[in-house]
């Protein structure tokens, strides 16, 4: 996701290794990535040799909203771990980034002070280490889209390989899409030949020398755990937000008691809110009801108004999807929920809906048995893998043809169930390559990337900082709509 510039002073410092230093501010939590790779003075290519990572203790930054200073603080741990991993002479050469995404997205429109305060508090702690600090920000949902995407075809050597004699050559291979279904957000991103009707769909790539043309779109609210929350609030509004209410798309035999404000704290719920008191409890009694589950699940969509050709949902202009997928984060852990616990494979749309529904039809006690280590989010797969599919297929329009096409991967574990993700993961080069296209061009791109992390990368843009905006003075490129120069 995060792109890192560079200027031309960084590219000649001494012989041996470099680092760089990635923090991930999801919405649910946050994971920092340390990388290194030779650094070679004649032309700055090499290869990735190592990299560590570390799982931020904690929600995400975004939860900390009501004491910002801790939101700082929750970051040391893995900031001190990231001062071991770099030798010391190495520290303040060391690029340190910090990239937030839809938890604080949903912040900054809930409470923009709140956000600001818990940005200021971490860009803070980060400042008090010896690294070289280029910032924290807030990445637009059309941002992480076409990063997402960029990681995984980079990854995948979509765009540029090293050759047999180590030249570069560019692969002429067909791009991949990419699908992300986080915790507050999910994305879509693709490259297309159709006309993109929306402007703000459109994102044009020039990736070494290479024009792309890809379609992207981010669902704010429509990440796992606001989906949750927007379910739960529809069912307090269709029983008149009575103090006990039945939740369809929990198991038969399961219940829990929720503090109202624990569902009414994000915009994405915002318009069902009831003015009266948040700080009283609802219990809400699973019954595990599939077919009541997925109708309320779909009233989560809008999928009758369009003004333009073709939308997936909420009035937004999608292109017919066109070639092979890959689908991360929530989307693999649900499929993968599927295929290991329930023991289903999920090849076609009807699979999914079938597995769905016989997820929504087993009691909280079977559940339990077939997957005792995962009761945290046990009672949610009925209604996730409700969403999931009503997302793909009423949604984004995948149907028995092109949905064998969506490869369900989880990026940073090779040792996955699913045979499509095996043989995805199989073509995944064995350590990735900080690239470099010899004498880049305008608008060439030289990046650095890993395989097996999840999308996470820094680019190089080299030649093109003075027509890259507003956002490049933070050292930070974000140009949502042409990453090219003119
Ligand atoms: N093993 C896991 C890990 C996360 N998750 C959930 O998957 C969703 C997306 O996770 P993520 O790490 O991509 O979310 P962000 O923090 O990036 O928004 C969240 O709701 C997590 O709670 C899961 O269902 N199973
Ligand atoms: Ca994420």
């Amino acid at each position: 996701i995060l792109v890192l510039l560079l200027g031309s002073g960084d590219t000649r410092g001494p012989p041996g290794f470099k680092y760089g230093i990635v923090l991930d501010a999801g919405s649910s939590h946050t994971a920092m990535f340390v990388y290194k790779w030779p650094a070679d003075k004649e032309n700055d290519t090499g290869v990735v040799s190592e990299h560590t990572m570390c799982d931020v203790e904690g929600p995400g930054i975004s939860s900390y909203s009501s004491n910002p200073l801790a939101a700082g603080t929750s970051l040391e741990h893995c900031l001190n771990q990231a001062l071991r991993d770099v030798p010391k002479e190495k520290h303040t050469g060391t690029p340190l980034y910090l990239g937030a995404t839809a938890g604080m997205r949903l912040l900054n429109i809930a409470d923009p002070q709140a956000s600001d305060a818990v940005l200021r508090a971490a860009a803070a702690t980060l400042k008090m280490y010896p690294f070289d600090f280029r910032g924290a920000k807030i990445l637009s949902g059309e941002e992480e889209g076409v990063f997402g995407w960029v990681t995984t075809n980079y990854l995948l050597e979509n765009f540029i390989k090293r050759g047999w004699l180590g030249e570069w050559i560019q692969p002429q291979k067909k791009t991949l899409g990419a699908m992300d279904f986080g915790g507050a957000s999910t994305q879509i991103t693709f490259e297309t030949m159709d006309t993109i009707e929306n402007p703000r769909n459109e994102v044009m790539l020039k990736l070494y020398g290479q024009a792309y043309k890809v379609y992207t779109h981010s669902f704010l609210c429509y990440g796992r755990d606001q989906v949750l929350k927007r379910l739960l609030s529809k069912f307090l509004q269709a029983e008149s937000y009575q103090e006990t209410v039945s939740h369809p798309c929990w198991p038969m035999g399961y219940n829990k008691s929720l503090l109202m404000s624990s569902i009414y704290d994000s915009p994405c719920t915002l318009k069902e809110r009831p003015s009266l008191a948040l700080n009283t409890t609802v219990t809400l009694v699973g019954t595990g009801n599939g077919n009541l589950c997925a109708l309320h699940v779909s009233k989560l969509f809008d999928f009758t108004n369009c003004s333009f050709s073709h939308c997936s949902f909420d009035g937004v202009f999608q292109p017919k999807v066109s070639g092979n997928f890959i689908a991360f984060s929530a989307f693999f852990y649900t499929v993968d929920f599927i295929q290991t616990v329930m023991g289903r494979p999920v090849h076609l749309p009807s699979d999914l809906k079938d597995a769905a529904e016989t997820i929504c039809a087993t009691s909280w006690s079977k559940l339990l048995l077939k997957a005792p280590k995962l009761e945290k989010r046990l009672p949610d797969y009925c209604a996730v893998s409700t969403f999931v599919y009503l997302l793909t297929t009423k949604g984004y329009s995948f149907n028995n043809h092109s949905f064998p096409n969506i490869a369900f991967q989880k990026k940073g574990k090779p040792d996955s169930s699913s045979e499509d993700a095996m043989s995805l993961q199989a073509q995944l080069p064995p350590q990735a390559h900080l690239l470099s296209t010899g004498t880049p061009s305008c608008g060439d791109v030289q990046g650095l990337s890993l395989p097996r992390r999840r999308h996470f990368w820094f680019l190089k843009l080299k030649h093109c900082s003075k027509n890259l905006g507003s956002s490049q003075n933070s050292g930070w490129v974000f140009s949502s709509k042409k990453l090219s120069c003119s």
